[in-house]
């Protein structure tokens, strides 16, 4: 299996419930909701993204590609290591190989996902944010973390699934001051939601 990577590079997971831990990021390239140019956002199914998933360099296999994972680890210390597999979306590449031969550089492998395509099994982490009109094919996880406004996704329409955590994440863009006003007036009537903020644009890290 050839992987088309990004970026890999260590930072602070900057979302959801366990914003704040070390963590490498492998950002693969591509994503089945939108071609990643500008020209295309306005007709893409899903068109607010933040990131930058055009392009990248090749990896002929799982093993080299979890050897640069493990070298972008940014402590000596080897303890709690986690690597979150995102893109893009991860869905198109993420295979078994690649997870088990990232858990054994001992890594802990979470995955970030428009749930929309089926995952490997064997996963240590699976956040799910949905995107209006698509289905959701990942009904199950750890965290599901909905981009807060979007017309024809609702929190509701999400609370009958089986995951431990639910979280509404400020759409970030000209309006994400009111945006997160409106998800933090959401939590408060419905408080099995929480706030989640993106930590790392806060801080100036990736
Ligand atoms: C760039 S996506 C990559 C992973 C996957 N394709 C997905 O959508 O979950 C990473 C996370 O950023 C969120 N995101 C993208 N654009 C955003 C924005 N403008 N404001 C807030 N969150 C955003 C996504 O919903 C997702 O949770
Ligand atoms: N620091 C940081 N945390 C993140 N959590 C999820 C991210 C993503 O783009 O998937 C992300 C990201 O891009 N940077
Ligand atoms: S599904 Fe994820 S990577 Fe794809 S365009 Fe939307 S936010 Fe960006
Ligand atoms: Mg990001």
């Amino acid at each position: 299996m050839t992987y088309i990577v990004r970026e890999i590079f260590a930072s602070l997971q900057g979302e959801g419930v366990q914003s704040g831990r070390v963590a490498v990021f492998l950002r693969f390239a591509g994503c089945n909701l939108w071609s990643g140019r500008e020209a295309d956002r306005i007709t893409a199914r899903c068109r607010f993204c933040d990131t930058d998933f055009v392009g990248g360099e090749r990896y002929g296999d799982a093993e080299s590609l979890a050897d640069a994972v493990a070298a972008a680890w940014p402590a000596q210390d080897g303890v709690n290591r986690l690597a979150i597999v995102t893109g893009g979306e991860p869905g198109l590449q993420l295979d078994d190989a690649l997870i088990a031969a990232l858990h054994r550089r001992g890594f802990a492998v979470a995955v970030e996902t428009n749930g929309t395509l089926p995952l490997p099994s064997g996963l240590d982490w699976v956040c799910v944010s949905p995107k209006a009109g698509t289905d959701l094919v990942v009904t199950r996880g750890d965290e599901l973390k909905l981009v807060y406004p979007q017309v024809g996704a609702a929190p509701e329409d999400f609370e009958h699934l089986d995951f431990t955590h639910f979280l509404l994440q400020p759409m970030d863009g000209p309006e994400r001051a009111a945006n997160t006003d409106a998800a933090l007036r959401h939590c408060l009537s419905r408080p099995r939601w929480r706030l989640g903020l993106q930590l790392h644009k806060s801080l100036g890290l990736r």
